[in-house]
């Protein structure tokens, strides 16, 4: 590496530092996840963030080596999968892409829309929906789908948090009237209990912000594997799920997202966020070739969404320019 490319990553890593430790008091402004006990146990203050380039060169800082669940992130794998196998008019057909502006979890849209399409494949009803269609008779053989897609692209053999899983399962109660419902209205390709299976343990998979930002990377470059040289997933469904993450991976918030960051983000309650920049042309941005960004930061807002991490995030993309409008 140049002296003038090594001084620039310094700075780099420098100013990431001094942000987390700017923006890791705004999670006094939410809380974790109580309606999971076991998120709500996670210590509210972490903040971390990982960066990957399509060199593999990384900058972090903070609390970005911390294992937690992907929860809401999960979603945009499981769509990208059933997109995968099923193609994309087939998977289209049972979920549509429209954002609501609703809580992720709501249930309002299903009744009061015929036929009861779920609106986009970001929040719990249209998720549900997606995990049913995974292929499989069993939930146990759906799931060794998404966990085999998953090792494909990334390389990472997944891990389930069981305590996590076991939490929700028995908080489920909104989820289990969402999939009731899809199943009342034909939405659904499986048994209530099996796609909850499946839904509720994609959410569990355990990941560290450098994972994120890894898949992140991938749909950054439009499903390109820079460092194995390895097209691995579908251009055409890349740019579907990107556009999904911009209109609707920030649940009701995703407007105030766009406006105010302005990259497609997926987000859980489990206060992890999964954004990308794409190529661009700022040759004065650090991330001109794109990259994945990964973060992690459990104190989370009404919407969902983590507050040092939005904050953060927002105050990134200033600095560094890095919108896509
Ligand atoms: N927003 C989220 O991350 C929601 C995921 C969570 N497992 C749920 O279904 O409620």
């Amino acid at each position: 590496m140049g002296g003038k490319a090594l001084i620039q990553q310094v700075l780099l890593v420098d100013e990431l530092e001094q942000w987390v430790e700017q923006y890791r008091s705004k999670a006094s402004e939410g809380k974790c996840a109580s309606y999971i006990p076991a998120l709500y146990r996670a210590d509210p203050n972490q903040l971390g963030i990982c960066i990957i380039e399509p060199t593999g060169k990384m900058h972090t800082a903070g609390d970005w080596e911390v294992p937690f669940t992907m929860q809401s992130i999960s979603k945009v794998i499981s769509f990208i999968a059933a997109c995968c196998y099923h193609g994309i008019p087939y998977v289209l057909d049972r979920v549509d892409v429209e954002p609501t502006g609703d809580a992720f979890n709501s249930i309002i849209r299903l009744e009061m829309h015929k036929p009861g399409k779920p609106f986009n494949p970001m929040i719990n009803a249209g998720a549900i929906t997606t995990s049913s269609l995974l292929p499989g008779q069993t939930p146990d053989h759906k799931l060794r789908y998404l966990y085999a897609f998953f090792s494909k692209i990334t390389g990472i053999t997944p891990m389930v948090n069981e305590e996590v899983f076991l939490s929700e399962w028995e908080n489920s109660h909104r989820n289990r009237a969402l999939a009731h419902y899809l199943k009342d209205t034909g939405y659904l390709a499986c048994e209530v209990e099996e796609a909850l299976e499946v839904y509720l343990t994609q959410c569990s998979i355990e990941v560290t912000t450098e994972q994120i930002a890894l898949i992140g990377l991938l749909l950054a470059l439009d499903g390109f594997h820079p460092l194995r040289n390895e097209q691995v997933l579908p251009k055409d469904v890349v740019r579907l799920a990107k556009a999904l993450m911009l209109t609707c991976g920030m649940y009701d918030a995703s407007g105030k997202f766009a406006a105010n960051v302005g990259l497609p983000a997926k987000s859980g309650v489990s206060g992890g966020i999964m954004t990308l920049v794409p190529a661009n042309r700022k040759t004065h941005s650090p991330f001109q070739y794109g990259c994945g960004i990964g973060i992690f930061g459990p104190s989370i807002d009404g919407c969902g969404n983590s507050v040092a991490g939005v904050s953060l995030l927002k105050h990134i993309a200033q600095e560094w320019d890095v919108t896509i409008f």
